[in-house]
């Protein structure tokens, strides 16, 4: 099949017209000698004609009702496209779960972002597309980073959400487990210019996105939660420029002034506890429209899981991404602490 996606034509709208892939190998040249080459729908890679020294990677609609980062994408894929940016380091833009894209839902049948780092094959395997897609978005990665030009090289993927519910810190990141590396200044301070100056510090090994790429590619690689989960036409996009304009000035390898890193410009947040609903009987002992970061007071019951209960512990716990609807087995609560920025080592 020679299929091929028009220049004037729209890759999102493309994407979602082949919402589980689509057999294609295209690679066109711009005029200014950029490359761009689609592996697959919702897979494009612009690699200019002397490429910088970052390898980024942006990924949106992991989960298909985040709508404000695959808007971003759309219009950052079309700039490039159209000739509007011009692209000085290599990027792949990923818009992972188009068929949740189209029927409005953050999945299919079953959580993308918990099927990284191989979870798409354990158990019963490739069962189902979204278990297919993950697998094949993992080689994609695999092949954007492993065709880099030699040298030392910088690995950035950002991989960009939103969430269900408000948030007390609007815009956050999440900090995948290091497995002892320090954080990195530099990295706090590109997600400081983006808005983002709250970090979720992950204290264990997940089947996230972004812990894949830096697990398997020793990627500076993060979860952004950039705003709240809103149908397409619903997003105030100024909320999102300067997160835009920090991905325009690393896709076109121009200079980021980022001042001195100074720790008091950042909230750290350590990961305490993530609760697993097991048990069909599981509740949370706090209403839906409580925000991300809201604090309890020790003792405080915040979930039941059975007859099992989730007292909180540790002075100060707060709680992120509250969802009792969430499988059986699956993260339905984490819960974090603030710790001061001079308590973790930074490079
Ligand atoms: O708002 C929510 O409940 C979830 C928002 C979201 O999709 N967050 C990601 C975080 C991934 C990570 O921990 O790095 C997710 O739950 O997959
Ligand atoms: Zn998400």
């Amino acid at each position: 099949m020679n299929l091929r996606v028009l220049s004037e034509q729209n890759f999102l709208t493309f994407t979602r017209e082949h919402e589980w892939g689509v057999d294609i190998d295209q690679t066109e040249c711009l005029a200014d000698g950029t490359q761009v080459e689609i592996w697959d729908s919702g897979v494009i890679v612009f690699t200019p004609a002397n490429p910088g020294p970052l390898d980024l990677i942006l990924s949106c609609a992991v989960h298909g009702d985040e709508t404000a980062p695959i808007e971003i994408c759309d219009e950052l894929i079309e700039q490039l496209r159209q000739g509007y940016l011009q692209s000085g380091n290599r990027v792949m833009f990923l818009i992972a779960n188009p068929a949740a894209i189209n029927i409005g839902k953050r999945f299919v049948d079953e959580n993308m972002n918990r099927l990284f780092s191989g979870a798409h094959s354990e158990g019963e395997g490739l069962v189902n597309k979204e278990r297919v897609r993950a697998q094949k978005l993992e080689q994609y990665v695999a092949r954007f980073y492993e065709q880099a030009p030699a040298g030392k090289r910088q690995r950035l993927h950002y991989d960009m959400h939103t969430a269900i519910r408000d948030s007390q810190h609007e815009k956050f990141a999440v900090y995948p487990f290091t497995h002892g590396a320090p954080y990195k200044k530099h990295q706090l301070q590109l997600l400081g210019a983006m808005g983002v100056n709250t970090v979720l510090l992950h204290e264990g090994p997940t089947t996230t996105f972004s812990y894949f790429s830096v697990r398997n590619f020793a990627a500076d690689a993060f979860t952004l939660e950039l705003g709240k989960v809103r149908p397409f036409g619903h997003n105030d996009m100024h909320k999102f420029a300067a997160v835009k304009e920090v991905l325009q000035k690393l896709i076109c390898n121009q200079e980021l002034k980022l001042g001195n890193f100074e720790p008091s410009d950042f909230h750290i947040y350590q990961v305490l506890r993530s609760i697993n609903r097991t048990q069909q009987d599981f509740e949370l002992n706090f209403p839906d429209d409580v925000a991300n970061f809201t604090e309890f007071a020790v003792g405080y019951e915040l979930a039941r899981d059975g007859d099992k209960t989730y007292p909180v512990q540790t002075q100060g716990e707060s709680i992120i991404f509250p969802n009792a609807k969430v499988a059986l087995g699956q993260r339905a609560l984490i819960t974090v602490v603030e710790v001061d920025a001079d308590q973790i080592e930074l490079v």
